[in-house]
């Protein structure tokens, strides 16, 4: 059995780097023909978790993967550089030593750090040498309002800090207004900003209404360049579900099927569970396919995910759950 461990996840250690989706121009008859059948959404998001079980076998192997796609993240408003070189320090040993040596895996690591702008220097310090890349929330963090140019500008100074990936957010009254072309042209702009860093763009699906403008927004962003789609910010009152999943993947699914681009896609907030985690994984893995069970197209945006993945293989490898204080992330 642990052979079959270590091979099913040094494999699926990071391996493939996706081309850029350099976006598109703003297709708006695509947009305004966007159907979502939200009942049928919900009664298949329903049935997701019974779909699928991993073999108790295969389990440790899928948690282990589950880390590796980790945005390990602090974003609250009493974060201090000891906290955050805490979290540093458990993204770069995500579970002890002992454990992982039992479960025969070397190398592992989550997928980032993330971060809010004040915090990026900290970050980038304590990973230096890990590869491991430090996302930053941008653009007015979480509610995106703050004056225009300067949220562009908070790109621009989080990306000189050393940050590899910017997570923005959107304007959330453009999609309620139905404004596309206001959507797109901001997202343009932020995606410019970014230079090389990458860009995953925030919906806040749970201020967005129907699930209809959640997968117009979806497509809206991607078109305008988009590398991630990401649910939420943590903040809103209801954040990463799985309806919202559906209707963002398949709006990712038809993207690529259109373009040829893949785009990443990150849940993100109160994904606290190990079981939660790999009823994910299922389905990406159904409706995507394994190449997007890799840290360049799929990342779990979460601040105690972590804990939990490391008590059940720690339960795994010993028989025992330990207390959940032994396993604080920052
Ligand atoms: O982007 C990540 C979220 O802010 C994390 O949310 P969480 O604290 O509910 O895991």
């Amino acid at each position: 059995m642990q052979t079959t461990i270590q091979q099913d996840a040094t494999h699926q250690l990071p391996q493939a780097v996706e081309p850029r989706n350099p976006g598109m121009e703003l297709d708006l008859d695509w947009v305004r023909a966007v159907q979502a059948n939200t009942s049928a959404i919900e009664r298949r998001a329903a049935t997701l978790p019974g779909r699928r079980s991993v073999k108790k076998e295969h389990q440790a192997a899928w948690l282990l993967k589950a880390i590796s796609l980790i945005d390990l993240t602090t974003l609250a408003g009493d974060d201090t550089e000891g906290r955050v070189k805490r979290l540093c320090a458990k993204a770069k040993q995500p579970v002890r030593a002992e454990l992982l040596e039992k479960l025969e895996m070397t190398g592992l690591t989550t997928g980032a750090v993330c971060v809010y702008h004040d915090m990026i220097e900290t970050a980038v310090t304590a990973l230096d040498g890990t590869g491991i890349p430090v996302a930053a929330v941008s653009t007015g963090f979480p509610a995106g309002l703050s004056p225009f140019h300067l949220r562009v500008e908070e790109i621009r100074q989080s990306v000189a800090a050393g940050a590899a990936e910017i997570d923005i957010v959107i304007t959330r009254r453009h999609v309620l207004q139905g404004n596309w072309q206001a959507l797109y042209d901001e997202m343009k702009a932020f995606r410019e900003a970014c230079g090389d860093a990458h860009v995953k763009a925030i919906l806040a699906t749970g201020e967005l209404g129907t699930l209809r403008n959640v997968y117009k927004a979806s497509l809206v962003c991607m078109m305008a360049g988009a590398d991630f789609i990401k649910t939420s910010t943590g903040k809103e009152s209801v954040n990463a579900t799985l309806p919202v999943s559906l209707v963002m993947i398949r709006a990712i699914r038809e993207y690529y099927d259109r373009t040829g681009f893949r785009v990443g896609y990150k849940p993100a907030g109160g994904i606290s569970k190990a079981k939660d985690a790999l009823v994910y994984l299922a389905l990406i893995k159904d409706e995507l396919g394994d190449r997007w069970l890799q840290p360049d197209l799929f990342r779990f945006g979460a601040s105690s995910l972590l804990g939990d993945i490391e008590r059940q293989l720690e339960h795994h490898v010993t028989g025992k759950y330990s207390a959940g204080y032994r396993h604080a992330m920052g």
